[in-house]
């Protein structure tokens, strides 16, 4: 989804402060004079030169306080954000419709203004939902239910283009002509800093994190096989035709890691995955690498799919094939993935003038796992926000149940630590109406010392507790191996 510049990678060297001496920028301040006083978010984006976003998270990087990161690099797209101008949080059944109205509200008051047009000038809204309504771990409380954050500074790259985009309270401004001063000595004294003039800080750790442990704990594998045995049997008294359960893991590292070294690494070994990675006030990192997409939003246009069913990958090609094969076939994998279809076709019926899906799952190979896959592309009838569908689908049966209501309440009883944030939507919105969620499995908290990884298994009627355990290592290892910790 992403729009390709055709422009030029490097912005020529036009200082910023020449690039705001234009008509239209003049015209932009008169309209935001006459409305000094007011609660309005300004916005103000420009082209930068090429930089990769993460790089500019690290070098912006204030070792406090919110940090925003997500990328698609199969897509050329990535946004990196910092500090929180403004934070939007709700809870319970209704936390979708209220970030929602939230959101609406500052778009309708927002002024913006941007050098260059394009669908990811001005403001991005980033964050994301718990899988259930509420968590009760503390170690999820900084998190809440929902969270989305404006912040003051993001930047986006997509294709060949680099915008910054810079967000002000204009409450906080006496007069225009303050705001004016402020806008560009922002923009003068994040450029300096991304020009890279000075050395940045040289990462010395070698043998990163590790501390010896280990993971796979007779305990853990024990209450696992007691559970998925135990949705078997529902399954077989006919409660839910499908669950998907999930296990933690937590280790305890030498030192505390730092989050953007992890995303680095996970981003070239999953070039098709969103990286992502959010850091709050409490200083706690939620981040992941995740294959599945909720939605891709463009306007009317959405974009989805079913991500279920799975199968490691082979040692040699012959091998991978096989595997492949293999899983085609598997009627046990053809289960858990049909319900993921049905379920989206029939969420997304009440709101689409068209849907179109592939006609037989594909294979999607990633560097651990490979699984099967199902595009599904629609187009909305008007005036459907992308968080209205967000709301509808999640959590789809790839990561929740089928039906729905009836797997619902047994996934807290089979597994026994609150999921969080695991599993759930977690992305971005804009002012022009686009957005974009993952679902937040190959995931995992970091706070310190101590990071605990998440995966889980969609079990049917055929399933099989060892297989399905030897699958949670096969998800975990991305998040371990990123820690050297495998
Ligand atoms: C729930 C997870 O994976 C889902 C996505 C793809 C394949 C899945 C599977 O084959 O079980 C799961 O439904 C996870 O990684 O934690």
């Amino acid at each position: 989804m992403s729009e390709k510049y055709t422009g030029q990678d490097n912005i020529e060297d036009h200082h910023v402060l020449s690039r705001l001496e234009t008509s239209d920028y003049s015209l932009f301040l008169k309209n935001v004079n006459e409305s000094i006083g007011s609660d309005s978010i300004v916005s103000v984006t420009m082209p930068i030169e090429k930089i990769d976003p993460l790089a500019c998270l690290e070098l912006l990087n204030n070792k406090q306080g919110y940090h925003y990161f997500w990328e698609k690099p199969s897509d050329e797209f990535a946004i990196a954000a910092g500090k929180a101008l403004k934070t939007f949080d709700s809870r319970g059944e209704k936390r979708f419709r209220d970030i929602e109205n939230q959101i609406s509200k500052i778009k309708e008051q927002a002024l913006e203004f941007t050098t260059v047009e394009h669908s990811h000038a001005g403001i991005h809204f980033l964050g994301g939902f718990s899988f259930f309504e509420e968590s009760t771990d503390p170690a999820w409380k900084s998190f809440g239910s929902a969270s989305f954050v404006i912040p003051e500074w993001q930047i986006i790259r997509d294709g060949h283009l680099t915008l910054l985009t810079l967000n002000f309270k204009l409450s906080e401004f006496y007069s225009i002509t303050e705001l004016d001063e402020k806008i560009k000595e922002s923009f003068c004294e994040i450029e300096e800093v991304l020009k890279l003039n000075s050395e940045p800080e040289f990462s010395t750790s070698e043998t990163l994190y590790r501390t010896p442990g280990n993971i796979v704990s007779r305990k853990a594998t024990s209450s696992w096989i007691k559970s998925v045995n135990k949705a078997k049997r529902l399954i077989a008294e006919n409660q839910f035709e499908k669950i998907v359960l999930a296990r933690e893991a937590t280790i305890r590292l030498s030192e505390t890691p730092e989050p953007t070294h992890i995303i680095n690494i996970l981003r070239e070994q999953y070039p098709n995955c969103y990286s992502f990675l959010i850091r709050n006030a409490g200083n706690k990192t939620f981040l992941g690498c995740t294959p599945e997409r909720l939605i891709s939003f463009k306007k009317n246009y959405l974009l989805t799919e079913a991500l279920a069913g799975s199968i490691q990958r082979g040692n040699t090609a012959s091998e991978d094939a096989y595997m492949s094969k293999e899983l085609m076939k598997s009627p046990k994998n053809a289960h858990e993935h049909n319900y993921v279809i049905r379920a989206i076709e029939q969420k997304l019926k009440p709101f689409v003038k068209k849907i179109e899906k592939g006609t037989k799952p594909v294979i999607k190979k990633l560097t651990n796992v490979q699984h099967l896959f199902t595009p599904i592309t629609a187009w909305l009838k008007e005036d459907i926000s992308p968080l209205d569908i967000v709301e509808t689908l999640h959590p789809t049966p790839a990561v929740g149940g089928f039906p729905w209501d009836q797997a619902k309440p047994y996934i807290k009883e089979l597994e026994n630590f609150d999921r969080g944030w695991y599993a759930g939507p977690v992305g971005w919105l804009n002012s022009q109406n686009g957005g974009e969620f993952a679902v937040a499995i190959r995931s995992g908290l970091v706070e310190k010392e101590t990071a605990t990884f998440f995966a889980g298994c969609g079990i049917v009627e055929d399933s099989d507790a060892e297989t399905e355990w030897q699958e949670t290592i096969l998800k975990l290892r991305p998040m371990l191996s990123a820690l050297k910790y495998d």
